[in-house]
Parts: C-alpha cells; structure tokens; sequence
C-alpha cells in the first residue's frame, strides 16, 4: 500500500507501516477496481460467496472472512452494503424448478457476520411459488433502505440468490430480476471469485450499474496467475461431485498440465468411459462427455490412475462389511459396481502416483477424492502426501475442498494460511475455468466488469 504522506508534507507526525501488499496487485488495468468507485453515501450491492453453508450450518468460515475487507472498505468510503450470495444449487436444471429449504438460507452466514462485527443485517421477506422460487423484488424492500441509509440497520441480506426465479433463467425471468437487482443500489461490486457461472447475480447485472472488482476478487485474480503460468512439472487433481460444470474445462485442462489426477464423481465417470464398466450414480449421458478425455489421454498418458478404490453398498454410511475395496486392474467391460465412494490411501503408495506428486513443481488441488463425510481417507493420505512436498507450490481450491483440508489437517490448514508455499482459492470450479480460458480475465464474471468500464467511459468521456 503506497505509504502514508501528509499533502502539506508534514509526514513528521504520523508514519505509515510496509504491509507488504503491492499496490498494483492486478494483472490488468482494464478492471475496474473497488477504489476506484465514489461509494458515499451510495447503496452498494456486494456479491459475495459465502456459499459454506452445509445442512444450515457453516463449517468453514474462510469465504466469509476474505471478503470483510471488502465489506469494510465500503463502509469506510460511506457506502451502505446490500450482501448477496447463492448456497448450494437449489436450481434443479433439468426440471427448471427451485426447491427452497431453511437449511440452504443465508441465516447462518448472517448470524456469523453478526457475531464477527456486532453490526445487525436484515433479510428481507420475499413471496415465493412453490415451483419457481421468488418471483420479484417486492418494493416493501424500500423500507429496509431507508433504514440502511439512515444506519438504523448495518447492511442489508439479500436471500440466497438461486432462490429467485430470474438467477438462473436465461430469458425473461432473468431480465427482470437484473433490473430489479439493479434498481435496489448505486453500484455494483463482485467479490464472488468462486461463482464464475454467469448468473444474475454476477453478470447480467452489471449491464445496469456501475460495477467494480472488490479486493477479494483482485487478490484471487492476482494469484490465479500463478497457475497460468505455472512452473513444471504442473499437476492438477480434480475430484468432488460438481462433474457437469468440470468436465467441459477439464477437457481444455487436460492440454495445460503434465499430469492430471482425478478423484470423486468425475472419475467415476472416466473410468466407465475407459473400461466400460457400469458404476452406480454414474448416468450413460455423463459418460459421453468423459469419452473425449479417455481419446486425448490414448496418446499423451498425463492422467494417472488411482488403483485402489473402495466401493459401497450403500451411501447411507460406513458400515463394516457392506463396504470394500475394488481394484482398478480387474475392471472389464461390461462389469457392474455399486456406488464407488473413495480412493483407497493405499493408492497413494504406488510408485506412479508418488512420483507424480513429489516431482511436480506446481499442484493445483480441487479434490473433495471422496463422499464425505463418511469416506474421507483418502482426502486425508493425499493432503498428506502433497505436503510432504516441499518444493512445490500448492494451490487448493473449492469450498468444499478447503472445508475437508481443514476437518482433516487443522494444524496444517492454519499453518497453510501462513506459509507463502500454499495459497487457498475461495473457488475451485473457477480456477479450472480460468485454466481452461488461460487468461485471468476471460472469466465471463470479470469480462463484464471489465465492459462495464469500457460502456462508462465511452458514455462519460474525459
Ligand atoms: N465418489 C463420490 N461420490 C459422491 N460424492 C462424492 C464422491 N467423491 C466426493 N464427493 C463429494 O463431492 C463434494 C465436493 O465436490 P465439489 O463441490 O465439486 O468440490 P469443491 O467445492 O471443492 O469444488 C463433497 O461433498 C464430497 O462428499
Ligand atoms: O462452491 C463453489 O464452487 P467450488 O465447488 O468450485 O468451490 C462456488 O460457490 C460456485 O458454486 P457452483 O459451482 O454451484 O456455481
């Protein structure tokens, strides 16, 4: 941060402290930055993503905490915060129907930042359909506004943003609730580097508001570089459950790194594409897709392959006898497995994977490798396994990523915070998005803030 100096040039009373924070900590001067908007006295509309709520609760406060900065700052400048986030996906794509449940509201997040900065936040009450979630913004909102403005209340809460019928929508729904998103506030500003799907919340919203990068969203572009450019040997492993927004990037991903590991539902999926075999969960349409990675991978061998799995009867728990382990080298077409839940950590010792993760330089993990929290040993062997690697720079990312990783290894989660060898992303999904787009501001999320900048200036020139 540029150091403290007096205009009149008396710097003799005050001295500023070096942070070690680079000023200009931003790949490109396109982006239009959180300090650069006149925020007083404005109602400014902050998309975050506090997207850590689990069964209403939240298990890992880290995405929530490296936004208060932001949330400061334009308290400080005399802006007036209207918060934002979407949790889980209540969105059913295919059915086009939102299903509201308590346990994926906001509450949980409110009553954290409540407790962390003893400043009250207010959810306004919405009406909702059944089928299509909240249909409008009703205009009683206005009071809470008013209120806002006059600091009777701290910030306002919006709900979770997937439980309004435009978020997801692509047509008139969506127009609608972008417009009455818009008409609540002066400014806009995206915190929210982990939601890079481009949502009303996210993008089709800046078409109507000023709309600047907060510092988190800088902070998280800035090191995303690192991954672009990474020092090889790179190696990337991808696992979890989110296997329809990952498959299409891990395609392009697949040309970027050495290696790639993969775990969870995504590898479920590839090794029905590879061996024909039928595994539980896995539908015949997700198989396709995973068939262009098996293509790629015939020539150039980067995937390697955990061996030893474990396969299950039931996901209702671990329970002794109706859970065992399976091993890759017997898969045969045409053979059937029940659900398969984890890596065996005795994969972890096979001399490929090893040499893999201790050759490589850079190791980009997005890997929940199991169905927690049940089948969580796998997770745990490999965490332990990628630290052991000292000369690599580690990068993990994903909320549930970071939330294992922290249940898991307490003491190295914290000391990860600290050590310059680690740096943790609020998002995963994004991180192999950008990977794929190989450009830090090919995000559709910051393409539009970056547009919004170009429409402004264009409209107001100097
Ligand atoms: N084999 C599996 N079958 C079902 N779910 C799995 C499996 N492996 C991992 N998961 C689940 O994947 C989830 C994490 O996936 P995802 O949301 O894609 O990760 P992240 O949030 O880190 O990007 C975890 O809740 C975990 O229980
Ligand atoms: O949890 C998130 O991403 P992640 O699983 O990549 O960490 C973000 O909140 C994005 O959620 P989404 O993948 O449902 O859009």
């Amino acid at each position: 941060m540029a150091p403290y100096g007096q205009e009149n040039g008396l710097t003799r009373i005050g001295y500023s402290v070096d942070d070690g924070l680079e000023n200009d900590k931003i790949a490109d001067p396109r982006l239009p930055l959180l300090p650069d908007a006149d925020l007083k006295d404005k109602i400014v509309l902050l998309r975050v993503d506090h997207n850590v709520v689990k069964k209403g609760e939240i298990l890992d406060q880290y995405r929530i905490d490296v936004t208060l900065p932001t949330l400061y700052n334009i308290t400080e400048r005399g802006g007036r915060p209207i918060l934002m986030t979407h949790v889980g996906r209540p969105y059913d794509k295919k059915n086009k129907t939102v299903t509201i449940r308590k346990d994926e509201s906001v509450d949980a997040i409110v009553a954290y930042l409540q407790r962390k900065l003893r400043i009250k936040f207010v959810v306004p009450k919405f009406n909702y359909d059944e089928k299509d979630g909240i249909l409008d913004i009703d205009t009683s909102i206005n009071w809470l506004i008013t209120d806002l403005r006059k600091r009777k209340i701290g910030g306002i809460y919006l709900p979770n943003t997937r439980w309004f019928a435009g978020e997801e929508d692509k047509g008139e729904k969506l127009e609608r609730f972008a417009i009455q998103l818009a008409g609540l506030a002066d400014v806009f500003v995206n915190d929210a580097f982990g939601s890079w799907q481009p949502h009303g919340s996210t993008y089709h919203i800046t078409k109507y508001l000023p709309s600047y990068a907060g510092l988190c969203m800088q902070d998280e572009l800035y090191h995303v570089e690192a991954v672009l450019n990474p020092t090889r040997p790179f190696i990337a492993i991808v696992a979890g459950s989110k296997y329809d927004t990952k498959i299409g990037p891990l395609n392009q991903i697949y040309k970027k790194v050495d290696k790639l590991v993969l775990g969870g539902v995504i590898y479920n999926t590839y090794l029905c594409a590879k061996y024909g075999v039928k595994i539980a969960g896995v539908q015949d349409s997700d198989i396709e897709l995973a068939k262009e990675l098996v293509e790629q991978d015939k020539t150039q061998g980067k995937i390697v392959e955990m061996d030893i799995l474990v396969e299950t009867d039931t996901l209702s728990g671990r329970f002794e006898g109706k859970y065992r382990a399976v091993n890759v080298k017997d898969f045969a077409p045409g053979k059937t497995y029940n659900y398969i839940v984890d890596i065996d950590p005795l994969s972890l010792e096979s001399e490929d994977v090893l040499q893999a993760l201790n050759s490589a330089k850079t190791i980009f993990v997005n890997a929940v490798m199991g169905f927690m929290p049940n089948f969580w040993h796998g997770t745990s062997k490999l965490d332990e396994v990628i630290d052991n690697n000292q000369s690599a720079k580690k990068y993990f990312g994903g909320g549930d990523t970071l939330q294992a990783f922290k249940s898991l290894h307490p003491n190295l989660y914290q000391a990860a915070l600290d050590n310059t060898n680690y740096y943790l992303f609020t998002g995963g999904g994004t991180v192999l998005k950008v990977i794929e787009e190989g450009d830090s501001m090919g995000l559709d999320t910051v393409r539009a803030l970056i547009e919004n900048k170009t429409k402004l200036q264009s409209e107001n020139p100097k």
